[in-house]
């Protein structure tokens, strides 16, 4: 099954609802550029390369809604919704990105208001093709770095690095399709990813829906699966890298990272071209979303605390280069200090 979460409808943008999975499989229909920046606040739409490509809809439906031959007060649209679109999540450079190479577009086309309404939804819709045949790509690569022996592998996974986060296969969850494709695959142990569950719900109903074996487990299992010698390799997402490899993730990813090293079981970051942030020599400068504390002390309707105590929810967190094996990319695998050898 391909799973794409995104999709452009003829007038409109088609986006899986994520925060109805695992429990109901529904669609979000976005006809507004507005309504575009609160999906992606929401977590309709999540993960990092799948809000650079929502992102980039984003700008393609302000191309769509605004009603004028004035080149000027088009491209000032256009800049509005991007500013709004910049403030929706902090951590994944996807967003930026996406977004920067959209009004690149808008500026370096030509002519009348209409075909640049038609150039900008095609650029759109080019980012999301190039983005899967990314992913693809990446989980190859990935597959040809894995461990060589046993033939078939058990792999652990953090958050939704799959097909829900990206343009469809996924980066992390790229690779474990790879190598459930390739037959070397024994079984994926999926940490569940408190405190929004991407885990639970997102990668779990990734791997019942492509028949590949997975496990759930609670985060705290993590380090007792990795002593027990269960895992033979961790693959994980990101939504910033710094140029030295210092990685942006989900947070608990760096507690796993670590797990992992104390192990001595590989530790891979699989992401695409376009998280990499180049400007940054180092992990120490990003930003960290922090989300609300309900997110925290609720699961749907149900309270897991007390009121009255204080509660903290850092998104992310950056996992040092030193834990990191190999950073797999759509250029090949590379180990964290040569990651500028990627630099297009
Ligand atoms: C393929 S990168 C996905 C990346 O994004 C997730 O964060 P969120 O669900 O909050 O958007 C998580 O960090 C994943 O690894």
């Amino acid at each position: 099954m391909s799973i794409l979460p995104i999709a452009w409808a003829y007038d409109h943008v088609r986006l899986i609802d994520q925060t109805r999975l695992p429990v109901e499989f529904s669609y979000v229909e976005i006809r507004r550029a507005m309504d575009m920046v609160t999906a992606i606040q929401t977590m309709i739409v999540r993960g990092a390369p799948a809000i650079g490509v929502a992102a980039a809809f984003g700008i393609a439906l302000a191309a769509q809604e605004i009603d004028t031959e004035e080149r000027q007060e088009f491209l000032e649209h256009l800049e509005t919704v991007a500013t709004a679109l910049r403030h929706t999540r902090p951590t994944a450079i996807n967003l930026f990105w996406a977004i920067d190479q959209m009004l690149n577009t808008a500026r370096q086309t030509v002519g009348p208001m209409g075909f640049l309404q038609e150039k900008l939804i095609e650029a759109a819709q080019n980012l999301a093709v190039d983005e899967y045949h990314t992913c693809v790509t990446i989980g190859d690569q990935g597959l040809a770095c894995l461990p060589t022996q046993p033939q078939r592998l058990t792999l652990m996974t953090y958050c939704n690095a799959g097909a829900l986060a990206t343009a469809g296969y996924g980066t992390a969850l790229g690779v474990i399709r790879s190598a459930h494709n390739a037959q070397r695959l024994m079984q994926v142990y999926v940490c569940e990813t408190r405190p929004r569950l991407q885990g639970a719900r997102l990668t779990a109903w990734e791997c019942v829906q492509d028949r590949i074996s997975a496990t759930l487990i609670t985060d705290n299992m993590a380090g007792y699966c990795m002593q027990k010698g269960l895992i033979h390799g961790v693959v994980v997402g990101a939504d910033r890298i710094a140029l030295n490899g210092d990685t942006a993730n989900k947070i608990g990813t760096y507690s796993l990272a670590v797990l992992a090293h104390t192990h001595q079981i590989p530790f891979y970051v699989a992401a695409p071209l376009s998280s990499i942030d180049w400007t940054l020599s180092n992990g120490s400068q990003i930003p960290i979303e922090e989300r609300d504390i309900e997110e925290v002390y609720k699961i749907g309707d149900q309270w897991l605390t007390t009121p009255g105590i204080e509660i903290f929810n850092p998104s992310f967190d950056v996992t040092p280069a030193r834990y990191i094996t190999g950073i797999i990319t759509e250029r090949g695998v590379v180990p964290p200090d040569q990651l500028q050898q990627l630099q297009p």
